[in-house]
């Protein structure tokens, strides 16, 4: 039996693959490579370049790969662009997600993985987060993904269709064997924009914001490896095929860092002392969100590997450096 992952040559997406063929599972990948990469596909996974909201292509490849399970990533991610273009993101994330869970219950599609996020808490009032905690999301991004776990309820409570939610919290790093790792050129991620300031492909960081109620007046954040993550999902999988019942999972390790300390790691780690810019806070950034993380260990036995923020950076520029390279030989 094979799985499906849609976003299967993004970020997470890839490190996904990676993790189902690393465990002997057979994969079929679906992406529409508008931010993804078909190098990125690992070649062990069959490839379809397509949309997930295709139905009638979706039918067609879960038939023809005996697709057992979906594991969904295919979405666009960018908080500021959802805040610009709402409708475009609930038309990817949100219309474009019924169709795959229509296609799901029409081919008999018994089990779903869907990638959510810590954005649909919004500005909570809690630190750590718990599953539990209210849902309300302040940005189009975090409502377009929030819509998908209510059809996913829903959908559940009408259909044998079992699903699992994974609330992802900040996603860094990269593959530890220099398989796969963050590599849009538009990324804004904290760790990926400071790995490029410490290579020297930007001239500086920003840091937005030196005024929040935390200790060194910087957001704090939980940045989970990007490993440690897809593994959670083999797991998920793994819980829904013994008969686990549908459920949402936090995804951290629930512990915050501050900007500065990311700063201070990458410059520890490269050895780089590049320029850092304080300036004014960016729109929608709430103060901290560190995940309420007991969850996903008690009910999957989830034991992280790379729980340590200098492992993370070393990885993110690890690949940072495999892009560069990549790129020269290009020229
Ligand atoms: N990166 C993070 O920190 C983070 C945090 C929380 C949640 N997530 C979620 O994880 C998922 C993967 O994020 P990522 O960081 O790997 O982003 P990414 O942009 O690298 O990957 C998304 C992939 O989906 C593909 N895609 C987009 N729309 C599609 C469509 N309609 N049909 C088929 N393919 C399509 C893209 O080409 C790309 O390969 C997303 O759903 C995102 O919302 C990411
Ligand atoms: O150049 C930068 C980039 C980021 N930051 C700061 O670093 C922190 C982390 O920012 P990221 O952009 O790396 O990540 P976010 O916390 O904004 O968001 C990420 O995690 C969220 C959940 O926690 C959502 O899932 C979202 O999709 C995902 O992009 C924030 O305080 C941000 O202001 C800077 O100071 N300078």
């Amino acid at each position: 039996m094979t799985v499906l992952v849609t976003g299967g040559a993004g970020y997470i997406g890839s490190h996904m693959v990676l993790a189902l063929r690393d465990a002997g599972r057979e994969v079929v990948v679906l992406d529409n490579l508008s931010t993804g990469f078909r190098w990125a596909v690992h070649p062990e996974a069959a490839f379809v370049e397509g949309d997930c909201g295709d139905e009638a292509l979706l039918g067609k490849v879960i038939r023809e790969h005996g697709v057992d399970a979906i594991v969904h990533f295919a979405g666009s991610i960018v908080v500021p662009d959802s805040v610009a273009d709402p409708l475009g993101y609930y038309l990817n994330n949100t219309v474009r997600s019924r169709a795959l869970i229509a296609a799901a219950v029409a081919n008999g599609v018994p089990r779903f993985l869907f990638s959510s996020t810590a954005a649909v808490y919004g500005d909570a009032k809690e630190s750590p987060i718990i599953e539990a905690a209210p849902l309300d999301p302040v940005s189009p991004y975090g409502t377009s993904k929030l819509m998908t776990e209510m059809m996913l309820r829903d959908t559940a409570r009408a259909h044998p269709l079992k699903y699992v939610a994974l609330r992802y919290f900040n996603v860094a790093g990269a593959d530890p064997a220099g398989r796969s790792g963050q590599s849009s050129p538009r990324a804004t991620h904290l760790i990926k924009v400071a790995t490029q300031a410490a290579l020297g492909e930007r001239t500086h960081l920003d840091v937005f914001g030196t005024d929040y109620p935390t200790p060194d007046g910087t957001c704090l954040r939980d940045y989970i490896h990007v490993s440690d993550l897809a593994r959670a999902h083999v797991l998920a999988l793994d819980y829904l095929a013994a008969g686990g019942e549908s459920t949402v999972f936090n995804c951290g390790y629930g512990r915050g860092y501050s900007v500065l300390e990311v700063i201070e790691a990458v410059k520890r780690v490269s050895g780089v002392d590049f320029p850092v810019n304080h300036v004014p806070r960016r729109a929608g950034d709430p103060a901290a969100l560190v995940a309420g993380a007991g969850r996903i260990r008690e009910t999957l036995g989830w034991k992280p590997e790379f729980d340590h923020l200098d492992t993370i950076v070393a990885h993110a520029l690890a690949w940072e450096r495999s892009l560069a390279a990549r790129r020269q030989a290009a020229e």
